[in-house]
């Protein structure tokens, strides 16, 4: 059997004049979406110096200490931006909490803006780590610089999948209006080559909750995509420029399941440091969510009731971080149950 692997799609095709081009581009992505909706592409619109510059902003930040770190912890707001600290996650059941660390940032929403007035989902400031001293004007630069350009590829992402799904090139424009959407850095230590592959996770094997991710992976593997169909994890070789784009559970919901949110993961064993930088697209969170025309027949019934994408993506993160809590309380109440049991038992005294 061939080796599977993920397809690197030229997306230059869409920018060109040649509607055959374009058209191939929208057909590649089709395809790729009704797979396993993952697929790479190169010659797009994020310049290489962009995708540098960001990159090293993520190993600069990660190379502060773990106090440095904390004074921005994710901890310190309730809308998703700041530091969260290794094994805070847990997204794989039956698995042990996650081998990597990461810093969340978004659209510096003021809090005079309506989204954070009316307490929008992941809205409000940023949190910059003073930290990093001389280098925190580069930070700041270096990471909106790249997430500003990858929202407007991600709005040129969404034209290619209307296309693709038979819709108006324009027809994803309103949910891309205002639309929420999450960068993390990411930084996965390399795991020890005899970890137990069962329990140990850089990232648990999971779906994205939102539309769409984009993420650039430095230049170490460890990111496995699975496969349906042979029952094996597909490696997606990290390749210079180039973007990996999934689709999340939202655009799955959307299009009646016949485009895929596939179930990826991380394991490290490079023996070698990886940093790895997704954004998550989530979309305007007023959005209502409901089957897309052309993805069920006219007398079918749409497999999803209507809903926000405030209201999916919310419950998905209360149920994956609930996860994480429940693990680690349950490993609390043992730890206290072995203490208890290795005290000495109290001796009757006549
Ligand atoms: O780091 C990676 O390559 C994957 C990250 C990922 O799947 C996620 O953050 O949801
Ligand atoms: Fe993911």
């Amino acid at each position: 059997m061939p080796e599977l692997s993920i397809p690197i799609i030229d997306f230059s095709g869409f920018y060109s004049e040649d509607p055959v081009l374009k058209q191939k581009v929208v057909d590649q992505v089709r395809e790729s979406c009704l797979y396993n909706g993952f697929f790479q592409i190169t010659g797009h619109s994020i310049p290489l110096d962009k995708q540098k510059k960001v990159m090293n902003c993520a190993k600069k930040f990660f190379d502060l200490s773990l106090e440095e770190k904390q004074q921005v912890s994710k901890d310190n707001n309730t809308w998703n931006r700041g530091y969260e600290m290794l094994r805070s996650q847990m997204l794989e059941e039956g698995t042990q909490p996650e081998l990597k660390e990461g810093f969340y940032i978004g659209e510096d929403i003021d809090k005079s803006h309506p989204y954070f007035v009316n307490k929008k989902l992941n809205s409000g400031p940023n949190q910059w780590p003073e930290a990093l001293g001389d280098d925190l004007e580069g930070f700041k630069d270096g990471t909106m610089g790249y997430y500003r350009a990858a929202l407007k590829l991600a709005s040129d992402l969404m034209r290619v999948l209307a296309l693709s799904l038979d819709l108006e090139e324009t027809y994803f424009s309103e949910y891309m209006t205002g639309a929420v959407s999450t960068m993390r850095l990411l930084h996965y230590p390399s795991q020890p080559k005899d970890a137990d592959e069962k329990l140990s996770r850089g990232i648990g094997a999971h779906t994205d909750f939102g539309g769409i991710t984009m993420l650039m992976q430095d230049t170490v593997d460890g990111l496995q995509v699975w496969d349906q169909k042979s029952s094996t994890w597909i490696d997606v070789a990290p390749t210079e420029g180039a973007l990996v784009i999934n689709l999340g559970n939202l655009m799955s919901r959307w299009t009646n399941e016949k485009y895929k949110s596939n179930v990826h993961r991380v394991i490290n064993k490079s023996g070698k440091e990886r940093y790895s930088i997704p954004i998550f697209v989530s979309g305007q969170p007023d959005y209502m969510i409901d089957c897309i025309p052309t993805c069920k027949k006219a007398d079918e019934q749409a497999k999803f009731e209507p809903a926000t994408v405030e209201q999916i993506v919310s419950a998905a993160y209360a149920e994956s971080y609930g996860r994480a809590q429940l693990y680690k309380q349950l490993a609390a109440k043992k730890l206290a149950e072995n203490q208890v049991a290795q005290q000495p038992s109290p001796v009757a005294v006549a």
